[in-house]
Parts: C-alpha cells; sequence; structure tokens
C-alpha cells in the first residue's frame, strides 16, 4: 500500500453565510481510499464534486479538516526531514493548465532541473542533464526544446515536458488532475498513450482525474465516484462503467451516452 487515506473531511467557510453563525461548506465528506502500486485509479463526478480537493489532500497540498494520510503505513503529518521529503518526491502532480506551473522566467532545462535540485538524495548537476535529455527523448520532445522558454511551446508540448518534470523524480504516484482536458482530442490520446507507456516503464500508480468517462474508462483498473463530496461507488472499471449499482452513478453515465449520441 502506498498511500492510504481514512475518513478525510475537508470543508471551507461559505461565502455570505451569516455574520454570527458561520457556515461551511463540506466539499470532501468522510472519503477513505488506497493507492496501491502500479495501479491507476479514475475520479470521476461532475464539476464541484470534490475530485480537485481530495487529489491536493492526498498529495498534502491542502491540508484535511479531519482524517489522516497514511504514506507506506505512516501519518504523514508526523513525517519529517529525509521522510517527508521521499513522500513529496515519490507524490507528483500533472495539472490541466502545465504551462501555469512553470517559471515562465526558465527555460525547459530549468524547468526540468529544479525538482531534481530541490528533492534528490544526492544532486549531481551533470547526471541530472543526462537524466533530463533522456526524460526528453522518452516524453517524445527534441533535446533542443531544452533552450526555450515555457511560452515558446504548445500546450500539447507543455504537457509532455510537465510529465517528464513529474516522472523525472521516478515517483510512485502522480496525481493526474484534469491533465488532457485542455489539450485537442489528437493530441490528447497521445498524451494518454504516453502516461500509459510511462506508466510501463516507470511502474507509477496514477490518480487520475477527471469529468471525461471515456477518457477513465481507458485508463484506469479501478473507478471512484464522487458525487457532492461523497464517495457513491468504488470498484473496478467494470464493475463501474459497465454494471453500476448506484443510481447517480447510473444517471451520470446515461448522461454521457446521450452526450455522445449513443
Ligand atoms: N479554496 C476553496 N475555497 C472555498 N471553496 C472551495 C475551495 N476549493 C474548492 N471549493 C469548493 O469545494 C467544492 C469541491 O471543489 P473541487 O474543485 O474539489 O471539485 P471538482 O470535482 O474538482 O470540480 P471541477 O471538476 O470543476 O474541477 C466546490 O463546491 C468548490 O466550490
Amino acid at each position: 500500500m502506498l498511500l492510504q487515506a481514512e475518513n478525510i473531511v475537508k470543508t471551507f467557510p461559505k461565502k455570505n453565510s451569516g455574520l454570527f453563525k458561520k457556515e461551511s461548506l463540506i466539499a470532501v465528506n468522510h472519503v477513505s481510499l488506497e493507492i496501491k502500486a502500479d495501479t491507476t485509479i479514475g475520479l470521476v463526478g461532475e464539476s464541484g464534486s470534490g475530485k480537485s480537493t481530495l487529489g491536493e489532500v492526498l498529495g498534502d497540498l491542502q491540508k484535511p479538516s479531519s482524517g489522516v494520510i497514511y504514506y507506506k503505513g505512516r501519518d504523514i503529518r508526523q513525517l519529517k526531514g529525509a521522510d517527508y521529503q521521499a513522500f513529496r518526491r515519490n507524490v507528483q502532480f500533472i495539472f490541466q493548465n502545465p504551462q501555469g506551473s512553470m517559471n515562465p522566467y526558465y527555460k525547459i532545462k530549468q524547468v526540468l532541473l529544479e525538482p531534481l535540485k530541490a528533492l534528490s538524495e544526492h544532486y549531481d548537476e551533470a547526471e541530472a542533464l543526462v537524466k533530463v535529455e533522456q526524460m526528453m527523448e522518452d516524453v517524445g520532445l527534441d533535446a533542443s526544446y531544452l533552450d526555450r522558454y515555457p511560452s515558446e511551446l504548445s500546450g500539447g508540448q507543455s504537457q509532455r515536458v510537465a510529465i517528464g518534470r513529474a516522472l523525472l523524480l521516478n515517483p510512485e504516484i502522480i496525481i493526474c488532475d484534469e491533465c488532457v482536458s485542455a489539450l485537442d482530442v489528437s493530441v490528447q490520446a497521445q498524451i494518454l498513450n504516453l502516461l500509459k507507456r510511462m506508466q510501463k516503464l516507470y511502474h507509477t500508480s496514477y490518480l487520475f482525474i477527471s469529468h471525461d468517462i471515456a477518457t477513465v474508462k481507458y485508463m484506469s483498473d479501478e473507478v471512484i465516484v464522487m458525487f457532492r463530496g461523497d464517495v457513491v461507488e468504488h470498484g473496478t472499471t467494470a464493475e463501474v462503467l459497465d454494471d453500476p449499482k448506484n443510481d447517480y452513478t447510473k444517471k451520470l453515465l446515461k448522461y454521457v451516452r446521450l452526450k455522445n449520441g449513443e
């Protein structure tokens, strides 16, 4: 077991709630899940159902209001120094807008070297550069892009850099939050296949957050369905998407089929 979430609750203060009685919005409601090695879990649900919040809590970008995240059996709040750094290195993110997560004043070479510098156990510039060049090849980009700035890359090229940057640390888990949603359909397919190829090569687990059921079906071994902060269904991809038990999942799938004219 790599990552385990136990009874996670995340609330936000509601805007415009009363002056004296503060109300809160429950974004994630008592959610538990486990991410095993070399597995992809798809996380689906309509907009606002709590998918991104849950992903960010799992990767410690946000603190839960209550509940515990365990990394290899240890509460992440108890991890210190090198142990916390190992967690940070091993749980990476790829977001919807890759350029937004890159320093616009850094060339791609620096963008890729930065996390290696910050999180490697023993950093060696020459070794790091060899890794970076190999990774460029792995993600299908010519090494000449290393001297470009993020703004000089297309959306698909930037997402390849973001995938390479996440993989350079050889993480155990990557939380992919709508990581192909902003791309053209043909580029989406290339990036999804790249993620699959990289999973075979590096044995990384993915938490694949998406509102696109077809993409989740293509990518995932397991599927979790969220509705208004609750996990309403969780099972293998075939169980959840081919034979859903929950009424909300059934509605969601019916809506997707109607939209696709099936
Ligand atoms: N920082 C915040 N402050 C207040 N409310 C927030 C904050 N972040 C998220 N929320 C609220 O929490 C709920 C869950 O949001 P979240 O972004 O996790 O949903 P989502 O399923 O990822 O949606 P989408 O697919 O649109 O990204 C929403 O009602 C959202 O408005």
